[in-house]
Formats: C-alpha cells, structure tokens, sequence
C-alpha cells in the first residue's frame, strides 16, 4: 500500500470533499461530517483525526482496540451499521410467515416505509425509498418478501460496483444454511 492518498478539499470551506477510502464525504445538515454515512476512515479523516498511513486497510487494528472493552465501541460506520441492518433484515423476513394475515402484511409493508424515511444513513434512506416507490413491498408470502428483500439488497451491491448475490440461495444464506 502507498502512503495516505491525497486528500482534495474544498478552497471555500477546508471542509475535505474526498476521504481516504476516495468515497466522497457525506456532511449532516448542521455541516458536520455524517458518521452513519462515511466509512470509519473518511470520518476520521473528515473530523481532523486523519488516520495515520499504517492505519489505512489495516482495521484490524481498530479491532483489536475495540476488544479490549466490549461496551467502549464507537458509534457504527456505513458498513457496520449496513451490514448488520441487513443481517437483522435478512433474518426477520426469514420468518415471514407462508401465509401472512393482513397484520402481518401491514406491519412488514410499514416497517419497510420507516427504514427508508429513518434509516440513519441519510442519503442511503433515500435511494432505498425511491427503490421502494419502484419496486412494491411483496408482502403475500415468505418467498415473495425475501426474494424482494434479496433484489432490494442487490440494488445496493449494483450501485456500490458489489458482486449480485443469487436470490436462489437466500434461504441457504439466511434460513437453513448450507450442506
Ligand atoms: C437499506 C440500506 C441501504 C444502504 N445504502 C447504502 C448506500 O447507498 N451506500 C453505501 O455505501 N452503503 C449502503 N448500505 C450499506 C451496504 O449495503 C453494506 O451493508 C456495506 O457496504 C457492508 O457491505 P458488506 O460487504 O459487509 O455486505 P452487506 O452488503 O452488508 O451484506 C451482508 C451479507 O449479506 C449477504 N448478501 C449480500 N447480498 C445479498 C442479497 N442480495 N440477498 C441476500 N443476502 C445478501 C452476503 O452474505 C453478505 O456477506 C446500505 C445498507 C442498507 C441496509
């Protein structure tokens, strides 16, 4: 690995436009940098705890940081608080029922309404509600509800240049698991 990209910021504010991962900043409304938005380096780097060269793809280190007092964690990034969203998604739709009541439609159909208008990544919240506008909620059985889920959470890996995951194998992944 080369030593610490360059970091671009803008003239106007010193406030840096690029982080180190060369993701693009996301700022809260105040102007402060958004930490559910960033990658734990960008934030870093972003609130003038610029990460040393060494640091940089080395998170084990934060890791193992983070070991030595289990409650003492900071807050999530865009990828813990991702990953783990989607694995509490993933494992709820799991147990949607075969035949849902019109409770269970309702309830699922509004949980997925909240996430796009509170999901803590902002800017993440909004492209998940348009791709709700888009693509309808399938709320009339358990297969219907995850290979949605499934094509949602592709919609995702598509825009970050990820690999598909196939929606064959999701109750391998999230159900019954592999042989
Ligand atoms: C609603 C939402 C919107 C998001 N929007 C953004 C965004 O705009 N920008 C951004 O940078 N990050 C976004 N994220 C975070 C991003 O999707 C990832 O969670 C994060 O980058 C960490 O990725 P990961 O490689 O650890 O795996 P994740 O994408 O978090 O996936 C976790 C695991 O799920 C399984 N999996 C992957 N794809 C599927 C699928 N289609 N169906 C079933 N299982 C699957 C795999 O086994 C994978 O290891 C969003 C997260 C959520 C919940």
């Amino acid at each position: 690995m080369s030593a610490t990209p360059e970091i671009q910021t803008t003239n106007k504010t010193l406030k840096p436009i690029v982080g180190v991962s060369g993701r693009t900043i996301v700022y809260d409304k105040d102007g402060k940098p958004c930490r559910a938005c960033n990658t734990l380096l960008d934030f870093q780097m972003a609130t003038g705890k610029k990460p040393k060269s060494d640091q940089i793809n080395q998170t084990s280190l934060v890791n193992k940081a983070i070991e030595k007092d289990e409650y003492r964690q900071d807050p999530p990034d865009v990828e813990v608080l991702g990953k783990s969203s989607w694995t509490f998604m993933h494992s709820l739709c799991a147990k949607y029922p075969e035949n849902p009541s019109p409770k269970d439609k309702n309830q699922i159909s509004t949980f997925f309404d909240m996430l796009g208008r509170m999901y803590p990544c902002d800017w993440c919240a909004e492209d998940f509600s348009q791709y709700l506008k888009d693509n309808k909620v399938d709320t009339s059985s358990n297969d219907g509800l995850n290979m949605w889920l499934c094509g949602a959470h592709n919609a995702v890996n598509v825009k970050l240049g990820k690999k598909e995951f196939d929606c064959q194998l999701w109750k391998k992944r999230w159900r019954d698991g592999w042989e």
